[in-house]
């Protein structure tokens, strides 16, 4: 069966998104790194086994309304990524033949990864750069979050919300 992994919650993932969005907004946006971001989003990663179906695997992504899962070996450890993209690949080469095949066949089993003290700057170039919308966050070797494009523009828009908002109660007074 697809597995959730949880990951274990440090003392900064505890807080709400209100709080975290509090003690982020007088970040310079160079400054705010994956672990200001995991604070509001949490640590959760929705993980499945090498040996599983695509089947099973769209399965997950549609129940949990995203893009793409880590895929992780018996011992928990992260083994490789699946994303829709490789998925729709797949499709197109193998056309009604694809759902039996294993999530190992097409994984990407070399996963670029981040830590939770990288700039968000850093992380989005990396994404630009390797053309790949997903990447799973790792610490001492232990799965630690999942952020995306959309998670870090998201953020960014957020900080730009609380910057306006202070720059008019400067004004306003
Ligand atoms: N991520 C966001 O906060 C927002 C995203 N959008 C838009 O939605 C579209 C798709 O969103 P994306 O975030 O780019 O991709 P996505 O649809 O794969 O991710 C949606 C959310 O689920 C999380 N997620 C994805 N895979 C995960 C996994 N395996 N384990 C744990 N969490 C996982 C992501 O971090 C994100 O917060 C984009 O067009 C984006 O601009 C719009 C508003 C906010
Ligand atoms: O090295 C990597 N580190 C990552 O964090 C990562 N995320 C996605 N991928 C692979 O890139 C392709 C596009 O993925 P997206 O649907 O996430 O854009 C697909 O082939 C994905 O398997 C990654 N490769």
């Amino acid at each position: 069966m697809p597995t959730s992994y949880q990951a274990p919650m440090r003392k900064d993932q505890a807080k709400t998104r209100t709080q975290s969005q509090t003690t982020t907004s007088n970040l310079q946006p160079e400054a705010a790194t994956v672990a200001h971001l995991l604070s509001g989003k949490g640590g959760d990663v929705f993980a499945i086994k090498p040996e599983e179906t695509l089947g099973e695997a769209v399965k997950v992504l549609r129940d949990r309304r995203i893009g793409a899962l880590v895929v992780t070996d018996v011992s928990g450890a992260l083994c490789g990524i699946l994303s829709e993209r490789d998925i729709v690949r797949k499709l197109a080469d193998t056309p009604g033949q694809t759902l039996p095949k294993q999530v190992r066949d097409i994984m990407t089993k070399t996963v670029e990864t981040c830590s939770p003290n990288e700039a968000l700057v850093s992380v989005l170039k990396r994404m630009t750069t390797g053309k790949f919308r997903h990447m799973p966050v790792v610490q001492g070797g232990q799965l630690a979050g999942m952020i995306t494009i959309g998670d870090v523009v998201n953020f960014r828009l957020t900080e730009l919300e609380h910057e306006a908002l202070q720059l008019k109660q400067l004004i306003v007074g």
